[in-house]
């Protein structure tokens, strides 16, 4: 409240320099890549960003579930869910997003996936011309100092910005997990290479063991650069658009307690990923008529933000046990010398050590397209549910798990049919916009069988035999609030899947890249936005089709070529770059 009569009593100061050639807002996955991009080439930058800068103890892996509860995360709630979040207070998912320089990179769980090739064929079948797989490829590789094994160079590169490494610390989950999915029919694969059907080792960004998020990888090595102004602290408000010419020619934005206007002399560039792209883009005028209408914000350019939202969710109630093995008493101490002196032990990993893809039967898609991913994840969820809203008789029941050892295996539904939507609460910028992810709502319940018979393929690792040589068998407790349904039957997974099912803060789609044609679409597949001149989205917002995997990859993947469009675009306009 106090932020809101702050800023509306605050008269617009102008920053100095007056204008810069370009102003990017968001210095997350997305924003910090081209940032770095475009102020290598001397062009004027100036970058927004409304967090603060990281800490020494944002990148210790292990505490990246803690950073929820911070400032780090803007702390997004859903509105009640019907079909997911039912074991969550209210009702509501945490739809975490982060917000520091590195944005979600410098909260989240570092998994590394680029997805699967058929997804970008995809985006460019839809009408999306320049992003293919292969046409990808290149920028793929350009992002990333990978440092895995198998090491194909066709698909993988060493000495780019970003690092990804192998978990520097593992238990026998890692091989035990690939043994039994070599039973199942799982090939021992790099998921980011040739194939990704199949499984493989974690690959996280974290660089000996200390995250390493798009700040570090792209901001520290470019902010000395005298033409790159990044402004942490710095919300913005709104996109200044010149209501005759419809151009962006700048923005609004709050630091320090003063309202101040920053202008773009070429483009305005919005990486303020998903949810905060869409809620900018309407509170600036550009978004569908009935909602704008409906705030009294006038109409710059009618469009459908916000409303292809698309979320990845994963049940969180299918667990192993090892039988007769309880968790050693940790050396708390022991584990914090090994990791600063070493960079490694439990602390330099956030706990998933395999990562398979596989496809049921239950989804039309084709042969070998992945509709799940399963994570093999030591970790204890009577330890790590504390970080998360659950109801006080969920939480009872993780507790029955008492200090037992888990394999936990992660089922995430890779395409969800279901489309939610981010919709503006108010005018007001502070305010959170309602999301509604609206996950497992489609109407023939693909989603459901889908994540359902995901489920029963994971429960068959259960009966392998390198399982069986771990002493694990199946966590047969029933979830408060399913008791009345017998264990396994089809019945108490539909009860248990409404409680456990949560968001794996993915958001995509709501600045949708596509076609004219395609009435959904807000961008066209230079990422400019239909109808306003000088103003591009390039964030996770813009992804068209879901990824078969996780976002931050393909985040950072929109960031190079976004910068490569743009430098392309002003090259040819002859504006000198070096
Ligand atoms: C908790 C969590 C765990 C995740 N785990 C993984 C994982 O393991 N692997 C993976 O691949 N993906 C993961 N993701 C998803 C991945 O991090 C995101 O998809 C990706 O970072 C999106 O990139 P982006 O550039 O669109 O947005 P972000 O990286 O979120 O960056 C957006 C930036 O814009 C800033 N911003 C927003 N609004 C404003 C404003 N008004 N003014 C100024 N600045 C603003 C934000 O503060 C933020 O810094 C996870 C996400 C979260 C939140």
């Amino acid at each position: 409240m106090i932020l809101l009569v702050t800023y509306l009593l605050s008269a617009v100061s102008s920053e100095d320099p007056k204008h810069y050639d370009f102003i990017i807002v968001g210095a997350g996955a997305a924003g910090s890549v081209i940032a770095n991009r475009l102020s290598a080439k001397h062009y004027k930058v100036l970058l927004l960003e409304a967090g603060g800068p990281e800490t020494p103890y944002t990148q210790i892996p292990k505490l990246g579930h803690f950073l929820y509860n911070t400032g780090y995360n803007w702390g997004y709630l859903t509105t009640p869910q019907k079909h997911i979040c039912r074991g969550m207070i209210d009702n509501k998912c945490d739809m975490a997003a982060g917000k520091a320089l590195g944005g979600s990179t410098a909260i989240n769980n570092m998994y590394c996936t680029r997805g699967n090739r058929e997804d970008y064929n995809k985006w460019a079948a839809m009408g999306n011309h320049g992003w293919s797989y292969d046409d990808l490829l290149p920028y793929f590789k350009k992002l990333e100092d990978a440092f895995v094994k198998p090491f194909d160079p066709v698909y993988r590169h060493r000495g780019g910005p970003f690092h990804i490494e192998h978990p520097r610390y593992w238990t026998d989950i890692t091989n035990g997990s690939l043994s039994a999915g070599k039973e199942l029919g799982f090939d021992n694969i790099d998921f980011n290479a040739k194939e990704q059907f199949g499984m493989g080792r974690t690959q996280l960004s974290t660089k000996r063991g200390k995250r390493h998020s798009t700040a570090q990888a792209y901001l520290v090595p470019a902010r000395k650069r005298p033409n790159l102004v990044i402004k942490p602290f710095s919300h913005v408000t709104k996109l200044l658009i010149d209501s005759e010419s419809k151009e962006a020619t700048g923005v609004e934005f709050f630091t320090n307690g003063k309202l101040y206007a920053a202008k773009a002399e070429k483009e305005v560039i919005l990486c303020a990923g998903a949810i905060n792209t869409a809620q900018i883009l309407k509170l600036s005028g550009i978004g569908p008529r009935e909602e704008l209408d409906k705030l009294g914000i006038p109409v710059v350019a009618k469009l459908n933000v916000g409303r292809r939202f698309k979320n990845h969710v994963s049940f969180l109630g299918l667990g192993l046990i090892y039988k007769n093995t309880t968790l050693a008493k940790e050396d708390e101490t022991a584990e914090i010398i090994e990791y600063l002196q070493k960079g490694k032990g439990p602390l330099s990993v956030p706990g998933t050590e395999t990562i398979a893809y596989f496809k049921t039967g239950a989804s039309g898609h084709k042969r070998r397209y992945p509709d799940i991913e399963f994570f093999f994840h030591n970790e204890n969820p009577a330890i790590t549910a504390k970080s998360f809203r659950f109801k006080p008789e969920i939480l009872e029941s993780f507790k029955s798990l008492g200090n037992k050892r888990i394999l936990e295996i992660g089922v995430m539904l890779t395409h969800p049919q279901s489309t939610g939507t981010v919709l503006l609460k108010d005018k007001d910028p502070f305010h959170h916009p309602l999301v509604d992810p609206n996950s497992l709502s489609d109407p023939d319940d693909e989603d459901f069988r889908t994540l359902l018979a995901g489920i029963k393929k994971g429960l068959n690792f259960a009966d392998t035999e390198a399982f069986k040589k771990m002493n694990l068998v199946v966590n047969k407790y029933k979830i408060a609030g399913c008791e009345d349904h017998e264990w396994g039957s089809d019945d108490y997974w539909k009860c248990a899947i409404k409680l456990l099912t949560v968001s794996v803060h993915h958001v995509t789609g709501t600045a949708r890249m596509g076609p004219k044609c395609d009435k959904d679409a807000v961008v066209d597949n230079k990422l400019s936005v239909y109808g306003v001149e000088k103003l591009r989205v390039a964030d996770a917002s813009v992804i068209p089709i879901t990824i078969s995997g996780h976002t931050m990859i393909p985040s950072i993947m929109i960031g190079e070529k976004a910068s490569d469009l743009i430098l392309q675009k002003w090259k040819a306009k002859g504006t000198p770059q070096n």
